[in-house]
C-alpha cells in the first residue's frame, strides 16, 4: 500500500510518458518501473531523452501524456517539492553546494524548506542523523568540514546525505561518476549497493564497464523511445553497445609513427597558483610538437586544470617561461594564446564552453564572429554564419532542432559536440582538450576519437587531458603523469602500462 509521503513505498513508475519541446520528441511514450532494491540504469545515446525523462520524475517538467504512479496509485508530481514529499530525490550531476558552509550547514540548508531542523541550530539533530546515515551506508564524511575543503566524491556524498535526510526512498544519481575518480568510484558503488537494501535508485551512465558494474535492471532509450529492458544478467558490453546504437562497438587506436612538424608549445620550469593559494604546479616542463598527441594522466585535482589554464593563458605563471611556436607568450591573455593558434575545450563546458542563451549557430562562430565571411565591414551574413552551421551541424552531428536554437536546451552530449566543432574548425596548431568526449556516447566518442586522429595525422598539435586510461593509451603518442603539481614522468606508446601509468599517478617516479 502507497504510503502518502512515499516513505514506506516499494515502486515507482513513470507510466507512458511523452514530452515534447519545440520540435523535438525527447520521450515518446516511456514506461519504466522503478524498485526498491535495484539500481535501475538508463542508458542511451546523446539527446535521447534520459535526462528529461528523470526531469519528468522529479517534478521539473510536466509531461504532455502519461502518469507516475506509486505503488500501483496514481500521484502528481508538480514541482520539486512533490516530489521530494513522495520520497523522491536527486542528485545533482555536479554538486550544488554552499562552498563557504560546512557539511552539516549544507544539509540543514537543504532541510529547511522540509520540515527538518531549524537552519539556525543545525547542530543537533542535523548532525546526530548525518552521523547514523553516514555509518549505515559507509557515506563518509566530516560533519564540521567546510564544503571548499571537500573532494568531487566527498561534496557528492553530501548531496546524497541530503537527500536521505529529506527521507528519499527513490534516487535519481544522473551521471554520478563523472566527476570521480576510479578509485571515487568503487566508494560510490559500495554505497550504492548497501543503500540498495532499502531505496531504488535510476543512474544515468555513459560508461558500459559500470552499468554492468553496478545495475540491477537496465533500460535503454533510443531517440525518445524505450527501445530495450533487461536484468544485468549475463550481458557483456558489446551486447549493451548494440541495444544502445544498433551496432558494434569499434575501438579507435593511433598508429604509425607521428609525423612531426615542429615544437608549438614550449613550457619550461612552470610554476602556477591554485585556487587555494598555494602553487598548483610546481616546475613542469614540457614539448608539444604539432603532429603529436600527448596525453595528460592523473588523478583528478593534481593540477591538470591549471596545467590546461597555463597552456591556453587562462592562468598567469607566477615563475617559469611559455612560449607558442617560439614567440615569449608569458603575461599574454587567452585571447592571445587563440590568435596564436591555441584552441581550447574547457573542462567546464556549461560555464567556459559555450554562451548558453545564444543560438547554436551563434555559438559555433563565437571565435570569428568578427571575420569574414560572417561579418563584412561590420555588417553580420546571416547566410554565411547559417551555412556555417548547417555544414558543422551534420558534419560533428549536433542534435539540435534548429540551427537558432539556444545552446542551454541541448542534452549535455550535444554541448560537447559543439563546442569540438567550433574549436576543431578554427584549425589551430594545437588544441588543448580537457575530458573531449566526457559525457559523450560510446559513438559520439568513438566518433571523437576518430576526428582527434585525423586532426593528429594533419600536423594537428594535441593535449589530451582525460582520467580514461583506455582512452588515454588509445589515443596518445606520449602520455604525461602529473601529481602533486609535478610530472612524475613520461612514457612513449612502447612503454605504456596500466600499471605503471596507476603507480605514477599515485606519486611514484
Ligand atoms: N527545456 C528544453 N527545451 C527544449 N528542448 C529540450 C529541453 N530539454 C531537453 N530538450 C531536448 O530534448 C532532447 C532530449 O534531451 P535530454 O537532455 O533528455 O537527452 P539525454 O539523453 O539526457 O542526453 P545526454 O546524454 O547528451 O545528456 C534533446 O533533443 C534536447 O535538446
Amino acid at each position: 500500500m502507497a504510503s502518502q509521503n512515499g516513505v514506506s513505498a516499494r515502486q515507482i513508475t513513470l507510466s507512458h510518458i511523452t514530452k515534447t519541446f519545440p520540435g523535438v520528441i525527447a520521450n515518446d511514450d516511456v514506461t519504466l518501473t522503478l524498485n526498491v532494491g535495484e539500481v535501475h540504469a538508463i542508458l542511451g545515446e546523446n539527446g535521447a531523452g534520459k535526462t528529461s525523462l528523470m526531469n519528468v520524475l522529479y517534478g521539473i517538467y510536466h509531461p504532455d501524456q502519461g502518469q507516475i504512479l506509486l505503488d500501483g496509485k496514481p500521484v502528481r508530481i508538480d514541482s520539486p517539492k512533490d516530489a521530494i514529499r513522495l520520497g523522491v530525490g536527486l542528485v545533482p550531476q555536479h554538486p550544488m553546494l554552499v562552498r563557504a558552509h560546512t557539511v552539516e550547514e549544507n544539509i540543514a540548508l537543504s532541510q529547511v524548506t522540509h520540515g527538518g531542523a531549524s537552519f539556525w541550530n543545525p547542530t543537533s539533530n542535523i548532525r546526530r542523523r548525518i552521523v547514523e546515515l553516514s555509518g549505515r551506508y559507509g557515506l563518509k564524511v566530516d560533519p564540521k568540514a567546510p564544503v571548499w575543503q571537500l573532494s568531487a566524491g566527498e561534496q557528492q556524498r553530501v548531496e546524497i546525505l541530503k537527500v536521505l535526510l529529506q527521507g528519499a526512498r527513490f534516487l535519481i544519481l544522473d551521471e554520478p561518476t563523472s566527476v570521480l575518480t576510479p578509485q571515487e568510484v568503487q566508494e560510490l558503488f559500495a554505497v550504492l549497493r548497501r543503500m540498495r537494501q532499502d531505496h531504488g535508485m535510476v543512474i544515468i551512465t555513459h560508461k558500459l564497464d559500470e552499468v554492468l558494474d553496478i545495475s540491477d535492471q537496465i533500460t535503454v532509450l533510443r531517440k525518445g523511445k524505450v527501445t530495450g529492458n533487461t536484468k544485468n544478467e549475463n550481458l557483456k558490453k558489446t551486447d549493451l553497445a548494440r541495444m544502445m546504437i544498433g551496432e558494434e562497438l569499434k575501438e579507435t587506436r593511433v598508429a604509425g609513427h607521428p609525423h612531426l612538424r615542429g615544437e608549438m608549445i614550449h613550457l619550461s620550469d612552470a610554476w602556477a597558483m591554485g585556487e587555494r593559494g598555494t602553487p598548483a604546479l610546481k616546475g613542469v616542463s614540457l614539448s608539444v610538437q604539432g603532429g603529436e598527441i600527448l596525453g595528460v594522466a592523473g588523478v583528478a585535482g593534481n593540477g591538470q586544470l591549471e596545467l590546461i589554464e597555463v597552456l591556453t593563458g587562462l592562468r598567469p605563471l607566477t615563475r617559469g617561461h611559455i612560449f607558442v611556436k617560439g614567440k615569449d607568450m608569458k603575461g599574454q591573455n587567452a585571447e592571445a594564446f587563440f590568435q596564436s593558434g591555441i584552441a581550447h575545450v574547457p573542462e567546464d563546458r556549461n560555464h567556459y564552453g559555450i554562451v548558453p542563451n545564444m543560438t547554436v549557430e551563434e555559438n559555433l562562430i563565437l571565435r570569428a564572429m568578427n571575420q569574414n565571411p560572417y561579418s563584412k565591414a561590420g555588417i553580420m551574413d546571416f547566410a554565411a554564419i547559417r551555412e556555417h552551421a548547417r555544414q558543422n551541424i551534420q558534419k560533428y552531428d549536433i542534435r539540435t532542432p534548429t540551427a537558432d536554437t539556444r545552446a542551454r536546451l541541448l542534452s549535455g552530449g550535444n554541448v560537447q559536440k559543439l563546442i569540438l566543432a567550433r574549436e576543431l574548425e578554427s584549425n589551430p596548431d594545437v588544441l588543448v582538450a580537457a575530458h573531449p568526449t566526457y559525457g559523450l556516447d560510446i559513438g559520439a566518442t568513438t566518433q571523437v576519437h576518430q576526428l582527434l586522429l585525423e586532426k593528429r595525422a594533419q600536423g594537428m598539435g594535441i593535449v589530451l587531458v582525460s582520467e580514461d586510461l583506455d582512452e588515454l593509451m588509445n589515443l596518445s603518442d606520449r602520455i604525461v603523469v602529473i601529481f602533486a603539481g609535478t610530472f612524475t614522468g613520461t612514457l612513449t606508446r612502447a612503454e605504456f602500462q596500466r600499471e605503471k601509468l596507476g603507480l605514477m599517478m599515485a606519486g611514484e617516479a
